[in-house]
């Protein structure tokens, strides 16, 4: 055990004490240039934030990131730049700040025009405010999702731009449907039975997914298990978000952090990850051993067509790497929408009871159920639903980081090299925008000459709202994602009368973000509806 006397006979040689010493006091000068002198030193925020990434790293690795940023974004109001000083401006009718700085060179932004000003900000067709790039596991390849150059990004982005298309998703619907009929199936073999539907919502949507990536059927409905990449992809939950974390601290402080990060992947997972890794090589492998002899046409399909020759090993990669990001992207928020459409719905038996009478107005037959036919007029009131699902669930609440190119942002003046981000999470809750804006209320989207539509939500701006962000890095699953839930909604109302035991679950309190959202377990049941014969 190291003694006192040892740390003091250390502390005692000179240049350890002024080592020591200077570091305080740079320490210290920083403190003070990041509080009063810095770019941002006007902007309001916690101070602890202004003088460290610490602040921002505890919250994000809490799950309570969204929430906190939200408190934050209340809590400081609006303010007036008084030269290196700020004073609160306590307007009465304050509802919450537009800006807040939450580390040292980072701002969020609440306001549609924010988000505007950042997302939509281009120059010859290329974004100025560029992402800051992710690549948690320093494969050295960016996908799409993580690609910071902006050049790169678009050249990506066209090339997949066709699997996006309307033409693309008709030729996905039989496989669509092919997994909804599945889970319909099993839902029948267990009614009655009490069902955690946060696995079974994983289930399908990883299943959807998969089929709509690699043309692979991973099974999970079929077999009601979990597979070895579900269970091990979930449990790198914090990993992931420490890795992300580690990237604002400067080079010193990655080092010492790199050890801590990997600690955080449980020892259970250990032995898993390299079978893991070789059993997605192996399956990309034999996907392109089937190029041509699909049933549908796929992802991968899009990216490597059959007239074209297989690329060398690092275009290979690369597409390996694209294809893993679509799977994650689409898995992720499907599965997050199942369950939490559902929830609300149970939550609320007047707006269940809408939209099941209506989805058993609509269609006769289950057949009639349709990606097309959900978007029919007759349906208003279901997407509705499913609108007000994706605002009060937003999926990516990290914040979507954008770096300044030294640009105006909601009327202010933000630097180059400044990291802004919107928080899109808090902006769908501020009453600003929406009427009783915590609550599930789908009237808000009807049209205003609908006669369920309520005056009390007619100055919503539901602009606000914006689910799959926008710009050109904006989702371009948006209308796929959005197609799918309503089929997935409107097939199971029109065949399951649904309960459940659990309507005390709190999305405020029992969920959790950090890379992927942490969902409570969830338990229905499902009654097939009886329907007389004519
Ligand atoms: C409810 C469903 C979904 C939601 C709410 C959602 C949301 C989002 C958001 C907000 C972004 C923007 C990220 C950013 O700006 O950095 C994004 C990006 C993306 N999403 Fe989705 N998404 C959904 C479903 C899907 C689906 C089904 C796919 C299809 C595979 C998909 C593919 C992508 C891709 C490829 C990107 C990256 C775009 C880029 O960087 O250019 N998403 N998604």
């Amino acid at each position: 055990m190291l003694q006192w006397g040892q740390v003091r006979d250390v502390l005692d040689f000179l240049p350890v004490r002024q080592l020591l010493l200077l570091v305080i006091v740079g320490v210290i000068a920083q403190a003070i240039y990041d509080l009063k002198f810095h770019p941002l030193a006007k902007f309001p925020g916690p101070k602890i934030a202004a003088v460290s990434n610490v602040w921002w790293a505890f919250h994000s690795i809490s799950g309570r990131y969204p929430w906190v940023i939200e408190d934050n974004l209340k809590r400081y109001g609006k303010y007036f730049a008084l030269s290196i000083f700020y004073i609160k401006q306590y307007d009465p009718n304050y509802i919450s700040g537009d800006v807040i700085r939450i580390a040292p060179n980072e701002l969020v932004f609440i306001t549609p025009q924010a988000a505007k000003d950042i997302y939509l900000a281009q120059q010859n067709h290329l974004e100025s405010f560029v992402q800051v790039g992710y690549d948690a596991l320093d494969t050295g390849d960016n996908g799409i999702t993580g690609e910071p150059n902006p050049a790169r990004h678009r050249e990506i982005a066209k090339r997949l731009a066709p699997a996006f298309s309307n033409r693309n998703l008709i030729a996905k619907e039989p496989t669509i449907q092919k997994h909804m009929d599945q889970f319909i199936q099993k839902m029948e073999q267990l009614q009655g039975s009490n069902i955690e539907f946060r696995q079974w919502s994983d289930w399908l949507a990883l299943d959807l997914s998969a089929d709509m990536t690699y043309s692979q059927d991973e099974g999970h409905v079929r077999d009601m298990k979990d597979s070895d990449f579900l269970k091990f992809t979930l449990r790198l939950n914090r990993f992931l978000t420490l890795s992300q974390i580690s990237r604002k601290f400067n080079l010193a402080v990655r080092v010492i952090l790199t050890p801590f990060v990997y600690l955080a992947i449980p020892p259970s997972t250990w032995p898993s990850i390299p079978t893991l890794l070789k059993k997605a090589a192996k399956d990309f492998q034999q996907r392109i051993d089937r190029r041509g002899n699909t049933e549908q046409l796929d992802y991968v399909e899009q990216m490597l067509p059959i007239d074209h020759p297989v690329p060398g090993k690092k275009e290979l990669f690369h597409v390996q790497n694209v294809a893993g990001q679509l799977l994650l992207a689409s898995w992720q928020p499907l599965a997050n929408q199942f369950y939490i459409i559902l929830l609300f719905l149970l939550k609320d038996p007047d707006v269940y009871a809408n939209a099941v009478s209506e989805v058993r107005i609509a269609y006769d037959d289950s057949g009639e159920i349709t990606l097309g036919s959900v978007a029919g007029e007759n349906l208003k009131y279901l997407q509705a639903c499913v609108s007000e699902g994706l605002r009060l669930h937003a999926e990516t609440t990290d914040g979507l980081p954008r770096i300044s190119p030294g640009a105006i942002v909601d009327g202010h003046y933000i630097p180059q090299g400044v990291i802004c981000q919107v928080s899109y999470f808090a902006a769908t809750r501020s009453p600003r925008f929406f009427h009783e804006p915590l609550q599930f209320r789908p009237e808000r989207w009807l049209p205003h000459d609908d006669p369920r539509f309520d005056l009390a939500f007619a100055k919503d701006d539901l602009k606000a709202s914006k689910p799959f962000s926008q710009g050109l890095r904006g989702c371009p699953g948006g209308p796929i994602a959005t197609a799918i839930i309503r089929l997935f909604l409107a097939r199971v109302l029109w065949q399951f009368d649904i309960e459940t035991t659990h309507q005390d679950i709190s999305f405020d309190k029992d969920f959790k973000f950090m890379t992927f959202w942490e969902r409570p377990d969830f338990l229905i049941r499902m009654k097939l509806v009886t329907r007389q014969k004519e």
